[in-house]
């Protein structure tokens, strides 16, 4: 990762919310893939709650940068816990249907690292790491820089009926 990137993707509150990728990075349009449902947590892109731009890398897995507002805050200036785990409910669901699962999630574990405060923008990064029948295991972490935000671990289960792998 370019550390000029890692640097502005850090920077404490910034004039202008930058949400653009890495170089590489090409944007993913996750309303053309999974319809218009996902509102809750990417679908305002002018509030003050989240702010989100999915992409995906040359292995094609998914990226995010997120941004949180202070319709966010659970502790003072910081992001609330249901905040964070709803980015790893949508984000880490949606690397699955990226890969071409259609899943719901079944169980998300998750572990807060560090206070993530708000008014910054952070990577949400996301894999598929192993799939067993109709159980797909997405993991993801949220970081800025050298530190991590939060981790997740994603059970995702694929829906019988609905077209994909
Ligand atoms: C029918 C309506 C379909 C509607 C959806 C249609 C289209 C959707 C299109 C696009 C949008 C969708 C998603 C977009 C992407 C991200 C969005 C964010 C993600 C979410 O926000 S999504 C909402 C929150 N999510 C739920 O609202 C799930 C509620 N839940 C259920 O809907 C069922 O619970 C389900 C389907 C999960 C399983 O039900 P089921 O009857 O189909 O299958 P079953 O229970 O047999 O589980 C099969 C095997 O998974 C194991 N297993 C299951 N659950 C487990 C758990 N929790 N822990 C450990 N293992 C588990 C079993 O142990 C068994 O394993 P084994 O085969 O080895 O025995």
């Amino acid at each position: 990762m370019p550390t000029s990137t890692v640097l502005k993707a850090c920077d404490e509150m910034q004039p202008e919310i930058d949400l653009s990728g890495e170089a590489g990075w090409t944007p993913f349009d996750a309303p053309a893939l999974v319809g218009d449902s996902l509102r809750f947590v990417s679908g305002d892109r002018s509030g003050d709650r989240f702010r989100a731009r999915y992409y995906r890398d040359a292995d094609n897995h998914l990226h995010a940068r997120f941004w949180l507002g202070p319709e966010a805050e659970g502790p003072p200036g910081h992001a609330h816990g249901g905040a964070v785990a709803a980015i790893m409910d949508e984000a880490l669901g949606l690397a699955g249907w990226a890969e071409g699962y259609s899943i719901v999630v079944g169980n998300l574990n998750v572990s807060f690292r560090n206070m993530l405060p708000l008014g910054r923008v952070i990577t949400v990064e996301s894999r598929v790491v192993s799939v067993e029948g109709r159980k797909i295991m997405v993991h993801g972490r949220i970081f800025c820089g050298d530190t991590t935000y939060a981790e997740a671990q994603c059970l995702c289960i694929t829906i019988p009926g609905i077209p994909g792998k």
